[in-house]
This record gives structure tokens, sequence and C-alpha cells, in this order.
């Protein structure tokens, strides 16, 4: 199986602050990864470097086969999800989405339109954005990271301010992705997401990536698992 995601010796520190020491991890295709550790641990900042918003001290982080930080800054194909997007609050979700489409030009209005029922919004809803609930601000994150039928995905805590009945309906969409072959690393506080979700877990544990053994069996995951009712 071909490595997506491969880290090198990563280190990377805050004044004095270590977060992570020589870290290396390989992320296959078609998996879903999950990283998880306590608040303050480095989930997001892990995110950031691979996504090249912050850059490591020492090594290096390969994506899709380019360094980041070297010939390009930011990896091509990949959705992201961290820190909350900023949002232009006198829009509607379908024009806030048109105007990040219209950056690279790829997708049309349906694909939009689509996009947005998939995640649980209404396209053709004329409210602004800044009378959106936490939750549709999430389903909003999701659709942009989701839209252009990105090839990785970078979700940090996707499953945020979601109700029961949208964290199974997106818990079902991340496993079509992963389906499809599309690669995912993500966060969750929630251990019943990482369970359900996740090939491999890794725990952020004295500046490095610690192997989680996965207790997984069809009966618990299907317990969890609901039909998709969106
Ligand atoms: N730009 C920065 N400058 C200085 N310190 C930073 C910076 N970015 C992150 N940190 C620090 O790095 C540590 C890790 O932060 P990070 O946001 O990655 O934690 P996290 O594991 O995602 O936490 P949470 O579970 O609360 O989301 C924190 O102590 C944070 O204050």
């Amino acid at each position: 199986m071909s490595i997506v995601i491969s880290l090198k010796n990563v280190s990377k520190s805050y004044k004095g602050l270590t977060l992570f020491q020589n870290v290396n991890l390989d992320i296959e295709k078609g998996s879903i990864c999950g990283i998880v550790g306590p608040n303050g641990s480095g989930k997001s900042v892990l995110f950031k470097m691979i996504c090249g918003f912050v850059f490591p001290d020492e090594g290096s982080i390969v994506v899709d086969g380019v360094e980041i930080g070297k010939s390009k800054r930011f990896p091509d194909n990949i959705g992201i999800i961290i820190d909350r997007p900023g949002y232009i609050a006198n829009k509607t979700g379908f024009q806030n989405l048109k105007e990040l489409a219209m950056i690279r030009g790829k997708i049309s209005d349906e694909k939009i339109a689509e996009t947005m029922e998939k995640v649980g919004l209404q396209p053709q809803a004329k409210q602004k954005v800044k009378h959106y609930s936490l939750g549709m601000k999430q389903k909003l994150a999701i659709a942009q990271a989701i839209m252009e039928d990105q090839q990785i995905l970078i979700l940090d805590e996707p499953f945020n301010a979601l109700d029961a009945e949208s964290v199974n309906n997106i818990r079902h969409l991340l496993l079509s992705f992963k389906s499809e072959g599309r690669t995912i690393l993500l966060t969750s506080h929630n251990q019943e997401d990482i369970d359900i979700l996740c090939d491999r877990v890794f725990r952020i544990n004295k500046y490095q990536l610690e192997p989680v053994a996965l207790v997984k069996n069809e009966s618990s995951t299907t317990h969890h698992l609901k039909p998709n009712s969106f």
C-alpha cells in the first residue's frame, strides 16, 4: 500500500515548550488514522505542520510525494479543518462555499449544493452565516474540506458541536470516503469516533506518537454506527 503522508524525524518546540522530538509517522492511502492526546499536547500543531501552515524545527514532511516547505509550501488536493475557518458573516453558506470554490475554479454550483446536502445543510436557505448555529458552522467547515473531492482530509475535531444524528451521518460519509481510497487523518476527544472510524491510532506521549492498540470488533462498530438518515 502506498504512503500518502510521511513524517521523518520531525521535532517542534515553541519557546521552551517541546511538543515533538524526532517523530516518525507513515500514513497509508485509503486509511483513517486518529491522533489523540490531552488538551495542549500538540494535535493541531501536528496537523498544521502537515498542511504547511507551520514548519517543523527539524525533519521533513512529505505529502503525496512532495516535501512540504521545499518546492511547495502547501500540499495539493487536501481538505482541512483546523481551527474555525473565517467565514463571510453577511453571506449565506452557499455563497461562502462559492467564494472558496472560485479560487480553484474546479467545481460547479451543483457540486456545492450536493455537498451541502451531504453534510446536512440546505443549499437554498437564505440564512446568513452570522445567524448559523455552531453545529451549522461545523457542517459548513466539513463541506469546504470535502467539496472538491480532496483525496487527503486533515480533520481536527470534525464532530465538534454536531448533534447525534449528524455525527452518525458524518461518520458514514468519512467511511464512504475511505472505501473510495481517500486518506483521512483526524482528532476527536470522543473515543467512540476513534473506535468506529480509525484503522490506526496514535497518542501523543512524551513528545512522540505512540501507537494505540485498537479493540475493534464488528459488533461494537455496527452497534454504534446506525443507518445513514440523510
Ligand atoms: N504559534 C504558537 N506559539 C506558541 N505556542 C503555540 C503556538 N501554537 C500552539 N502553541 C502551543 O502548543 C501547544 C499545543 O497546542 P495544540 O493547539 O496543538 O494542542 P491540541 O493538542 O490541539 O489541544 P486541544 O485538544 O485543546 O485542541 C499548546 O501549549 C499551545 O499553546
